[in-house]
């Protein structure tokens, strides 16, 4: 098969390896079908033609020199680094034997690519590793390349009758239209991507001028009296940027140098200084404040007082959710003088027939506490979100919210303090419940309809706003979908998403693997504490290989190399354990148990060899031999697992929430690859697994003006015959959503 590539053609031969040839030693045998796959070898052709039609772009592994990836060899996977690329191919070198090979960077003989497909089609969120304390810069993802636009509308044209009969097949097979998923996607690499289209704009700092100033500090106990009359009230503030409004009610903030570097501290109007967040937090218990923790910061890259102003707008509209919001939702449009299409705004989820939504408080525990929540060990509510933590494998008290901050996703969920709880409605445990504070606009971008921009600075881990409309099931969201469109689902997946990692987060393994993996992630652990590596050099990039290599996680949360070992050899030891009677199953536990033990000395004479077994029994495929569907061939990889969502019924499936009709702000919300806000559920009104609050945290620091964008993680190829290409504008864009 040959294409055209920058003056040379890749040619892939029916052996499945591919290679660029001159134009001087290829010869023209025929003129080329528009079915090309016609021409193929009959070995190769079922193949080809799937993979065409399902993937009219090439999704291929976005890789550089020096970067760590895992490659496939003779059934297995194993710990390789680019040496070079050239287009469409790369050269890999195996990290245990040096051997080098051009592999096709669409060839799912590269993992990532392996992986993106074989999610794609299961269409299963995939869970994806917890992004520490920076993204990894190195990581290889996966972008949908697009060809020549003509050469593919022909091609289309040719294939519409085939695509036809087989779209039919898939439609009977896969999911009819998009939804978003809340599951983790890929960290991205970290760059900072300013995706504010380029209109006449600037940001202003305010300084309050006429502000309260706090008064000289002199030796006291801080009590209700520190409380002053003469500061404007949080009630007289109400549409100020939340971070503006300690400033404007008799505080001070001040960045000070210490030991060469910046922090932050607040004054308060008694004149106390205060350094960090638990000192503030028992400052305002102890004066009796009725501030809450999140209208602080303490970082210093953070301006309290920073506005985005457009300098020009067309057309605007003052408050888009006509007072049903806590604060006004502006709507502005630089480009021309349409406003959005009609939506009835609110801000609560609507249940549609057939919706099980029980909200009676009956079905709910709540918590008694007295300390506003800070304890988490003695908190009912802090409890459940913790519990539910460690069935993922995540431990300790950092988990969930930091003061009213959510710093990473939690996909166990949270679940917040409700109205049968005995606690203050300021407690630290409601963060998402609250109506909208920060001070959002909606805005018409370039080429990607209408999207979200914050006004102010936005502190990582500030919660944004949630997703709420009409909540269907999945049999009318596809029904809708089909007719309405399918540009405002987002499924409630949270069982699924749990369920995944659990799947990776096993009780019963064997315990050399246990101990293992305790060490993978003490390891981790002290990794995070490291400074982030400030440069991006290619030297950088060889020096850190070693440790990003073990940072390949795919699938799966926050855990070392060995994970990806243990949870595909547990899938398919499932399978076996399935077909054996009981008494065979000690038998093959303690043969597994040996077979790793036999790895793990192994490993330790040649630290090099870190191979990865995909199933015992997989047969060994040939190089190149990637599959369209990936997956294909790989149904042993069934969990054992039950999933919680069975409990509720047979037929039980997602359900999704529906922002077409009615919805709030979160349905402007776009995707970017690069995202700066994060998905997460929260339970408020019910425990029901089923119905978690869809809400948006900010995962790094936002600057005003910019677009608030997440990742839908939609699965590119999930739905048959769509293609909607992606303009975030970022670096790292994948080139299409779907
Ligand atoms: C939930 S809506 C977001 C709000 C939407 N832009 C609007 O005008 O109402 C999702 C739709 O926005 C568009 N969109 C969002 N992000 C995009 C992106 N990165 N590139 C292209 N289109 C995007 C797509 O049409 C997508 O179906």
């Amino acid at each position: 098969m040959l294409s055209n590539d920058r003056g040379k053609y890749l040619v892939f031969f029916d052996d499945g390896y591919a290679q660029y040839v001159q134009h001087q030693y290829t010869r023209l045998v025929c003129e080329s079908s528009p079915l090309v796959w016609e021409e193929v070898h009959p070995f190769s052709r079922e193949f080809v033609r799937e993979y065409l039609l399902a993937y009219p772009e090439r999704p291929m592994v976005r890789l550089h020199e020096g970067q760590n990836l895992k490659t496939e060899w003779n059934g297995k996977w194993w710990s390789s680094r680019v040496a070079r690329v050239d287009a469409s191919l790369a050269q890999v070198v195996f990290v245990g034997d040096g051997r080098r090979e051009w592999i096709y960077r669409g060839s799912t003989r590269l993992a990532p690519l392996y992986l993106e497909l074989r999610a794609a089609e299961r269409h299963r969120p995939r869970p994806m590793p917890r992004s520490k304390a920076q993204p990894r810069s190195n990581m290889p993802y996966v972008e949908y390349t697009r060809s020549d636009e003509q050469e593919s509308k022909n091609r289309q044209e040719a294939q519409a009758q085939q695509e036809q009969q087989h779209n039919e097949e898939m439609i009977r097979r896969q999911r009819a239209v998009a939804k978003k998923s809340t599951s983790i996607p890929a960290p991205p690499p970290p760059q900072i991507v300013s995706n504010t289209d380029a209109v006449t704009s600037r940001v202003v700092y305010y300084t309050p001028k006429n502000a309260v100033k706090p008064y000289k500090m002199v030796p006291h106990r801080c009590s209700a009296k520190c409380k002053r009359s003469d500061v404007l009230t949080l009630k007289d503030l109400r549409t100020y940027n939340p971070l503006a409004k300690p400033l404007l009610s008799g505080w001070e903030r001040q960045i000070v140098r210490f030991k060469g570097h910046k922090e932050v501290m607040y004054r308060a109007p008694c004149g106390r200084r205060l350094r960090n967040m638990p000192e503030l937090h028992r400052y305002l218990r102890a004066t009796d404040s009725d501030l809450p923790v999140d209208l602080f910061d303490f970082q210093p890259a953070t301006h309290c007082l920073a506005e985005f102003v457009l300098n020009k707008c067309l057309v605007g509209k003052k408050d888009l959710s006509h007072g049903k919001e806590n604060v006004p939702v502006p709507c502005v449009n630089y480009y021309d003088e349409s406003l959005p299409e009609f939506c009835s705004y609110n801000t609560e989820r609507t249940p549609t027939a057939g919706v099980p939504l029980n909200l009676d408080p009956e079905f709910l525990c709540g918590c008694d506490c007295t300390d506003d929540c800070q304890d988490k060990s003695k908190c009912a509510c802090w409890k459940m979100t913790l519990e539910g933590a460690r069935t993922i494998g995540l431990d300790g008290p950092n988990v969930g919210y930091a003061y009213k901050r959510l710093p990473e996703p939690l996909p166990s969920g949270i679940y917040e303090c409700n109205s049968r709880c005995k606690c203050k409605h300021t407690c630290l445990n409601r963060v998402a419940q609250h109506p909208l504070q920060l001070k959002l606009q909606v805005f018409k971008t370039l080429n990607r309809g209408w999207g979200i921009r914050a006004l102010n600075d936005v502190p990582k881990g500030a919660f944004l706003c949630v997703y709420a409309g009409n909540l269907l099931t999945d049999a009318t969201a596809n029904l809708d979908g089909l007719n309405e469109g399918d540009e405002y689902l987002a499924e409630l997946d949270y069982i699924e998403v749990v369920e995944q990692m659990k799947e990776g987060y096993e009780e019963d393994i064997p315990e050399v693997d246990k101990k293992l993996d305790k060490k993978e992630l003490f390891k981790e652990e002290e990794a995070s504490d490291e400074e982030p590596p400030s440069s991006s050099s290619e030297e950088d990039n060889a020096s850190k290989s070693d440790k990003e290599d073990d940072d390949f996680r795919p699938g799966y949360i926050g855990l070392g190399v060995m994970e990806f070992n243990k949870r595909l050899r547990k899938r398919d030891k499932t399978k076996k354990d399935k077909d054996k009677p009981d008494s065979e199953d000690n038998k093959e536990k303690d043969s597994k148990e040996n077979i790793i033990k036999e790895k793990d000395s192994a490993s330790k004479e040649n630290p090099d060899e870190d191979c990865i077994t995909i199933s015992d029994d997989e047969e060994v495929r040939e190089p190149s031999r990637f599959m369209a569907q990936a997956g294909m061939g790989a149904s042993e990889f069934i969990s054992k697992y039950k999933s919680v969502r069975t409990l509720f019924g047979k037929d039980e499936a997602c359900y999704i929430m529906d922002a077409k009709v009615q919805g709030n702000i979160g349905r402007y919300l776009n995707h970017s690859c690069c995202p700066n806000v994060f998905v997460q559920n929260v339970f408020v009104d019910t425990h029901d697994p089923r119905f978690p609050w869809v809400a948006f945290f900010a995962l790094s620091h936002i600057k005003a003006g910019t677009e608030l964008t997440w990742n839908y993680n939609y699965d590119v190829g999930s739905v048959p015959g769509k293609v909607l290409y992606c303009y975030c504008g970022a670096p790292n864009c994948r080139g299409r959503l779907l």
